[in-house]
């Protein structure tokens, strides 16, 4: 992704008041209440002034003393308050935008996923996002409330005595040249910090989806010494930002601190000389106290927004990467769920990538409504990839396929989808409970006599009753409260609660044992009499039972018949058969029921 993305469309500083935009109102009371909090914090300079005036007068000081003591429970009041509004609206920009990349994530194109790591994703959800929360909220307020109140204090200084205000800004001057050198090094390596991030959240992903096979494999040292790479380099970069941010923050101090020194001594020199009144000389070094919190505030603020660039210009590549339209048609239901479909293949070719080798090739392909056809082959033959085709999850490069002579591709993508039943090879279950798994299809849901029939028929009713709170037991992350041929049977169960007028089935039988593999297969011939079911298949058995047998090979359809038509027509087939590809299930074993040339 960091290579392949490109910033298509908004700069990052307009993506980031983009990001505030919807929060302006009380972003601005904030920053009102701040700014408030700074000008009265302004004030009291001269009221200190007019206090030690009265003093060494003899004049009357409790008005100067109340009006003191006023300006800073306002001042603090104004302050709580308004970093208070901020904190909020700082949470509420993070929500938004994790809103609406969340919302992305899940409709991102297939393809789009196959390039791009998912722990590289997360991390720009969560990470990403939270470093908007001070850019567009408390680093744009310091900046703008730290620039005026320094420009306040300037003028105000300017009122005390020109020459010590000509000191301090030539200070200043030397200190925003350190700044603008400073400001494109930390945007730049606190963009590569995060990348780096990014990167070790994806590597880290992968690790804890295949625990099982690391540790398996005793390869957890090596998989952390990957990570632990990762991670170090992440810190090399962050290393680097701070190391920029550090010296930005130590020059603001430095420059303080040497216009303190030079107006002290210039200042004494003027007192002595009877140029400058002690009181004045006093208030102006108060005001330079003073401007060391709004210094420090703008070169906080300028680096602060430095990361929140950088993670509004990931953010802004993740927003822009494809996604589906997934509008729903206005009636919900399509007037066609539940009857039978077709497909055809057209003269269908298809490449992941250009110049890549090509997956399927010129495949024709008629499968009438209704009836079971099987897809067998060598395995990589693209049996599963003709599924995705039907499904939309890619696109044909030449040909189109079709659903009842459309197009798929003009198909409302989410129309198309609700008149099938998909059920995956690696049969995921997702976090919920049993019922939201089931019904993860079926937005409505679905009869009570309808789930259990569909229960006993995939055989799961025997598990509802096992599981402690039935069908709303939480079946947790991963779903591992459930073994894999529970989970096939989840998955199959979830499909057909859908009623779909086609039922895609990638080997939903591979994890079953030899009762469970009978009864699925009785149900899917039952099902076959009113539905269409395509279906990947490596066992006899349920091959031997369709209507028709499709044979793939190399991308190719190598031949189309009955078992009885390849065997005696198919030498290929005719092998298949007779070796251990096409096996029985195993009743007993650890071992995947498919042979060992397929695995
Ligand atoms: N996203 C992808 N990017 C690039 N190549 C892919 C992608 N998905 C699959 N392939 C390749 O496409 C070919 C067909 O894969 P497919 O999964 O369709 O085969 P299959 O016949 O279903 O295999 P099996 O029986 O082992 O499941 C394989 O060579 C595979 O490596």
């Amino acid at each position: 992704m960091r290579r392949t993305a490109r910033i298509l469309g908004r700069s990052p500083l307009t993506a980031l008041l983009g990001y505030v935009r919807p929060h302006a109102g009380s972003l601005l009371a904030g920053a009102a209440l701040m700014f408030l909090g700074g000008v009265v914090t302004l004030a009291q300079p001269l009221v200190v002034k007019h206090l030690l005036d009265a003093l060494t007068t003899g004049t009357p000081y409790t008005r100067p003393m109340f009006l003191l003591g006023g300006l800073l429970l306002v001042s603090a009041v104004a302050g709580v308050c308004g970093m208070y509004l901020l904190e909020c609206t700082a949470e509420s920009v993070v929500l938004t935008v994790r809103r609406r990349l969340i919302a992305q994530l899940l409709r991102l194109r297939v393809r789009v996923l196959d390039d791009v790591e998912p722990g590289d994703l997360l991390s720009r959800v969560t990470g990403d996002t939270t470093q908007l929360r001070a850019a567009t909220t408390s680093n744009v307020v310091d900046l703008v409330a730290g620039s005026i109140q320094l420009v306040g204090a300037v003028v105000l200084m300017a009122r005390l005595d020109g020459v010590l205000l000509t000191v301090v800004v030539l200070v200043l001057l030397v200190l925003g040249a350190v700044l603008l050198a400073l400001v494109p090094r930390i945007r730049d390596t606190s963009l590569r910090a995060q990348e780096e991030v990014g990167g070790m959240g994806a590597v880290l992903e992968r690790a804890l989806g295949a625990l099982r096979t690391v540790k398996a494999n005793g390869a957890e040292e090596r998989q952390v010494a990957a990570v632990h790479a990762l991670a170090g380099r992440a810190w090399q970069r962050g290393r680097q930002a701070a190391q920029w941010t550090s010296v930005a923050g130590i020059a603001t101090g430095l420059a303080v601190q040497l216009a303190f020194l030079v107006v002290l001594g210039v200042g004494g020199a003027r007192v002595a000389a009877g140029q400058l009144a002690v009181s004045s000389l006093i208030a102006f070094l108060l005001y330079l106290f003073y401007l060391t919190g709004p210094a420090t505030q703008v070169v906080g603020s300028v680096t602060g927004l430095q990361a929140g660039l950088a993670a509004a210009r990931r953010i802004e590549q993740l927003g822009q990467l494809p996604a589906e339209d997934l509008t729903r048609p206005a009636e919900g239901r399509a007037p066609d769920d539940g009857v039978p479909a077709s497909v055809t293949f057209h003269a269908v070719s298809l490449r992941h990538h250009p110049g890549g080798p090509p997956i399927l090739r010129d495949v024709d392909l008629r499968i009438p409504a209704t009836g079971l056809t099987a897809l067998v082959g060598p395995s990589g033959g693209g049996k599963t990839t003709l599924l995705a085709l039907v499904e939309r999850f890619y696109d044909p490069t030449r040909g189109r396929v079709e659903i009842d002579g459309r197009d798929v591709r003009d198909w409302p993508l989410a129309e198309l989808r609700a008149r099938i039943g998909y059920v995956e090879q690696d049969a995921p279950v997702l976090s919920g409970t049993l019922r939201d798994n089931l019904l993860l299809g079926t937005a409505g849901g679905v009869p009570e006599d309808w789930m259990a029939a569909v229960l006993e028929r995939t055989r799961l009713a025997s598990l509802v009753q096992r599981l402690p709170h039935g069908l709303d037991t939480v079946v947790g992350h991963r779903g591992a409260a459930l073994s894999g041929g529970e989970r096939q049977r989840v998955a199959v169960a979830r499909a057909i609660l859908r009623q779909p007028g086609l039922l895609l089935l990638d080997e939903p039988t591979s994890q079953l044992d030899a009762v469970n593999e009978q009864a699925l297969r009785e149900l899917v011939t039952a099902l076959a009499r009113t539905t269409t079911v395509l279906m990947v298949a490596h066992r006899l058995s349920t091959v031997i039972r369709a209507d028709r047998i499709v044979l793939v090979e190399g991308g190719r359809i190598r031949a189309v018949g009955t078992h009885a038509q390849l065997l005696a027509g198919d030498v290929l087939y005719r092998r298949l058969a007779t070796t251990q590809l096409l096996a029985e299930p195993l009743t007993v074993g650890v071992v995947d029921s498919r042979s060992m040339e397929q695995i």
